[in-house]
This record gives structure tokens, sequence and C-alpha cells, in this order.
């Protein structure tokens, strides 16, 4: 059975972060352990408040869990803090870990802020660089890159790839769910390399809710199966796809994917 160790924020209308990161591992047939950076007042409509977990208490969460339970990749969703970034940085080199996958969550798809400047600042130049690969959504990749998307065209991807270069990013995987059009469009970049899978677009983007935890989750657990990162694209995609042609109104709000 692989493990795959999720670091993520928690979400108690389980539409996002570890409720459901924990049930994408599962449901592919894979082990989840868990460590919660944050906890969010939330609900499937918007999310209200956010308290980070005490950045000693969660640092001797990891590493019990991390010294008894090894993972074969890592899911890294929602950080909560500056401080809590710095301790999975720590951690990360201290316990060697491999397929790191981090899914830069800095703003809800209900729009709240997750992440001071300074914040971004220290992601960008210092975390991205210890992560395999980065999933950035058409927004969060206009931050980190600092350039505009109106689409995957030529140019704008090569200009994400020179970027990632500069920046010491391994690898990044643009979610182009946010961007207009009938196929929802997910590109690979790597130093060398460009790789596109699409699906047919189903319902709009912002009505849904939890797509982009459910994607780098399914990811790292591909990974930690031991698909390469081009075949772990191609069953994500298909995956989460399906969950979204599935998706389901449960509360008053966007509606969420049920595992
Ligand atoms: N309406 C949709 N129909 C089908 N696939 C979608 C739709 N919206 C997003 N996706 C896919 O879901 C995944 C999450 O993407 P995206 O919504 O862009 O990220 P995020 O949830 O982080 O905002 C990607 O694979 C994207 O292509
Ligand atoms: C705990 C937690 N983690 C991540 C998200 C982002 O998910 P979304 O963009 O679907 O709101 C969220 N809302 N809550």
């Amino acid at each position: 059975m692989k493990k795959v160790l999720i670091i993520a924020g928690f979400d108690p209308s389980g539409g996002a972060g570890v409720l459901l990161d924990v049930k994408v591992v599962r449901a592919l047939n894979s082990y989840a352990t868990s460590v919660v950076t944050s906890l969010t007042v939330q609900d499937t409509q918007r999310v209200y408040d956010l308290k980070p977990i005490d950045p000693h208490f969660f640092e001797y969460q990891l590493q019990k869990v991390v010294e008894d339970i090894k993972p074969d990749s890592v899911k890294i969703g929602l950080l909560g803090s500056s401080e809590i970034a710095v301790v999975v940085l720590r951690n990360l080199k201290r316990y060697n870990l491999k397929k790191v996958v981090c899914d830069p969550v800095l703003k809800s798809t209900s729009g709240f802020e997750f992440c001071k400047s300074e914040f971004i600042e220290f992601l960008k130049y210092e975390f991205f660089k210890a992560c395999d690969v980065i999933t950035p959504n058409k927004n969060e990749a206009e931050v980190i890159f600092d350039v505009e998307i109106k689409n995957f065209d030529e140019d704008v991807l090569s200009c994400v790839q020179e970027r990632m270069k500069k920046m010491g990013i391994k690898s990044c995987i643009l979610k182009g769910g946010h961007l207009p059009g009938e196929v929802a469009e997910d590109v690979l970049i790597t130093h060398n390399d460009i790789f596109k899978v699409h699906a047919k677009k189903q319902g709009f983007t912002d009505s849904i809710h939890g797509t982009g935890c459910a994607f780098s989750t399914a990811f790292a657990t591909f990974l930690a199966k031991g698909y390469n990162m081009y075949d772990a694209l191609i069953s994500t995609k298909e995956y989460v796809s399906n969950l979204i042609y599935k998706s389901t109104k449960i509360g008053n709000g966007k509606l969420i994917l049920n595992p």
C-alpha cells in the first residue's frame, strides 16, 4: 500500500482541504497520513476565517508521523502562515522527502486571500524550489510568474518556462479551468518539455469547489504508485474530470466533489 502525506488546511464542510484529500487518496487505493496546517471557518458558500496551528505543535505532529510512516509522496495544500511554511520547508529537507507536489493555494475560489505579500515572496523564492512540482491555477500562476495568462499559447508557456528556470522551480502544472473555452486544458512544464492534456468542460468552474485540492492529491497519489509525471497527469485528468462530472450540490453554495 502506497502512502501519501497530506499537509493541508481543514475545511469543516469537506469541500476542500484534508477531508477531501484523504478521500481522494483512499479512492485511489492508497493510504493517507495528514498533518493540518490551519483551521478554517468555511462552508460551501465561502471562507470566513482562518487560524493557523501553532508551528511547534505542527512540527511535533509532522515529525512523529513521518518518522513512523515514511511517505511515498507528499501533497502540500493550504499552508496558512509563513511560520508553518518555514517548518514544512525545514522538514522536507530534514527527512529528504520525495515526490513533493505543492498546490500553491493563495486565494479560495470564493475570493478569501490566504497569503500576505511577503509570504508569497517566500513561497516564490524559497519554498517552491524544494518541491518537485507546483500546480497553480490561472490566477496563482499570474502571481507566481508575474505574467498575464489569457490562454496557453506557446509564447505564454515559454515565458513561464523561462521564469521557472530562473526561479529554480523544477516543474509546474498550469491548470486551465478558469480560462475561457469549451475545454479544460492543463499543461505540464518542465525545464525542457511542455505536455498538454485536456477534457470537455462541464458546468461553470467558479461554481465547483475543491477541484484544485483533488487534482494535486490525485497527482501525488499516482506519483506514489510509481507513475512518471506524464502518466500521472493523464490519469489525474481522467480521475478529476469524472469527479467534476459527478459533482453535487450538498449545501447552499458551490457544488462539491465526492470521491
Ligand atoms: N468546468 C470544468 N470542467 C472540467 N474540468 C474542469 C472544470 N474546471 C476545472 N477543471 C479542471 O479541474 C482541475 C482544477 O483546475 P482549476 O479549476 O483551474 O484549479 P483550481 O481549482 O485550483 O482553481 C484542472 O484539471 C482543470 O482543468
Ligand atoms: C482548507 C482549504 N484548502 C484549500 C482551499 C481552496 O479550495 P477552493 O479554491 O476550491 O476554494 C480551501 N477553500 N480550503
